[in-house]
């Protein structure tokens, strides 16, 4: 990876928007501003430390609570040195998971191999571990979110904020509905947005790569900037919530198209680029037919293009879709054998986005999503992954 290209690209993109946001810690109207990368030494200090929170701890949730434990221990005046987990709690090698994360510093189930920050503290009760945070990291497969909602609503912090790291979407009601939105509705607070070209496992190892925050207030997206942001993980923020979110649930749904592609012999690179670029207009049109506001932008930043192309190169749902065309196995059998514990989230994206279609009657707009979404159901077969707009 040169770094140093990107750096250099970097800081003039940062020479550029510091003009363009000048104003950015004082407001600047109505006009979104354009993604920037926050100047340390010019972000205020919270009137006193926050207290975060992590909801999650699997394979993703691990790796960033390595980020923010460090982070949390770095800047005391911006935040409180423990940063508790809450751990769906289950044994694994005879042990309770909680002891081991607190004993040994390490989730040995979710992310083996990877040391955990000592203040970070793993936690069964999820009420105990949210009850006094000012911000609240959620990270957890998107299938148990309105559990953990309505468990912890009525319980937190006045002006708590959360971000959500997860991707996927709802389908509430005949609607719609985005992980932000339902925190937002159940929580009553403010949430941001955290998607990237983030493979977990990668950024464990501390592999250079860029993230995005989706903010709706700077000063809120400028502090969680704080939070996350390191030298080798790089936090680009942009004033836009829904974007980064809605491209990290569609890419999932791309994942599985271009898994399908590598499963099926006759078909290689070329093919799999014509899927990925195809995907990319769908979620496009995805995001602003159902939200207007979501800037073009968003897609050319990590949470867009950037995490498309890794997932389809690099991700779990790209190796599950192509086991899927190898072994002909179900996909809760290869759930279980290739992921061991983690969750497949792409197949769950791919069906209720198609029911979201369906239902507003715009489904033959999204002849890729419709072709993925039947593939999973067995349906088509793999090789019609390329016949996408022949197919009813
Ligand atoms: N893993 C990655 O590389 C990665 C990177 C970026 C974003 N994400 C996204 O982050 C989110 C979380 O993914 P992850 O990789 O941390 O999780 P994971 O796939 O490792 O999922 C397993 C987690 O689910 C928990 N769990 C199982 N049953 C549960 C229940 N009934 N209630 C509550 N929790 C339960 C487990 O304890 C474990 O923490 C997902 O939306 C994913 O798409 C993942
Ligand atoms: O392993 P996947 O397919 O869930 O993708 C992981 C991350 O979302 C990549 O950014």
């Amino acid at each position: 990876m040169n770094s140093k290209l990107l750096k250099i690209g970097a800081i003039g993109t940062l020479v550029g928007v510091t003009a363009f946001t000048g104003m950015h810690y004082f407001g600047c109207g109505s006009k979104p501003i354009k993604p920037f990368t926050p100047i340390e030494d010019e972000i205020k200090k919270p009137k006193t430390p926050q207290k975060v929170g992590i909801i999650g701890s699997g394979n993703w949730g691990s790796a960033i609570a390595k980020i923010v434990g460090a982070n949390a221990l770095k800047n005391p005046d911006f935040f409180v040195e423990e940063v508790k987990q809450y751990v769906y709690e289950e044994e694994f090698e005879g042990r309770k998971l909680t002891e081991i994360i607190n004993e040994d510093h390490m989730n040995k189930k979710y992310l083996p191999g990877i040391e955990l920050p000592e203040n970070i503290v793993a936690d069964p009760d999820l009420i105990s571990t949210v009850k006094d945070a000012d911000l609240l990291i959620f990270v957890l497969p998107h299938q148990f979110v309105p559990r953990i909602l309505g468990t912890i609503k009525g319980k937190l912090k006045k002006g708590v904020r959360a971000i959500t790291l997860i991707k996927g979407v709802n389908f509430i009601d005949n609607k719609l509905v985005l992980i932000s939105e339902l925190i937002e509705k159940e929580l009553e607070c403010e949430v941001c947005s955290l998607m990237g070209a983030n493979v977990a496992n990668e950024v464990a190892q501390e592999q250079y790569c860029e993230t995005s925050i989706g903010y709706k207030n700077v000063e809120t997206g400028v502090l969680f900037w704080k939070l996350f942001n390191t030298e080798n993980f790089e936090v680009r923020i942009v004033n836009d919530v829904k974007g980064p979110e809605i491209c990290g649930a569609l890419k999932n749904v791309v994942a599985i198209g271009a898994g399908f592609c590598d499963g099926v012999e006759e078909y290689g690179g070329n093919t799999k680029a014509a899927i990925m670029r195809v995907g990319l207009m769908e979620m496009k049109q995805f995001a602003q037919m159902y939200y207007p506001s979501v800037q073009t932008e968003t897609f050319f930043e990590s949470c867009g293009v950037g995490d498309l192309i890794t997932t389809c190169f690099g991700g779990r749902n790209r190796k599950c879709a192509e086991a899927f065309v190898r072994t002909k196995k179900s996909w809760e059998e290869i759930e279980k054998d290739l992921l061991k514990g983690q969750k497949l989230q792409g197949t769950g994206t791919a069906i209720e986005v198609y029911e979201i279609l369906k239902n507003d009657n715009v489904i033959d707009k999204f002849p890729l999503f419709k072709t993925i979404y039947k593939i999973v159901q067995g349906k088509l077969d793999p090789e019609d992954i390329v016949r996408y707009d022949q197919l009813d």
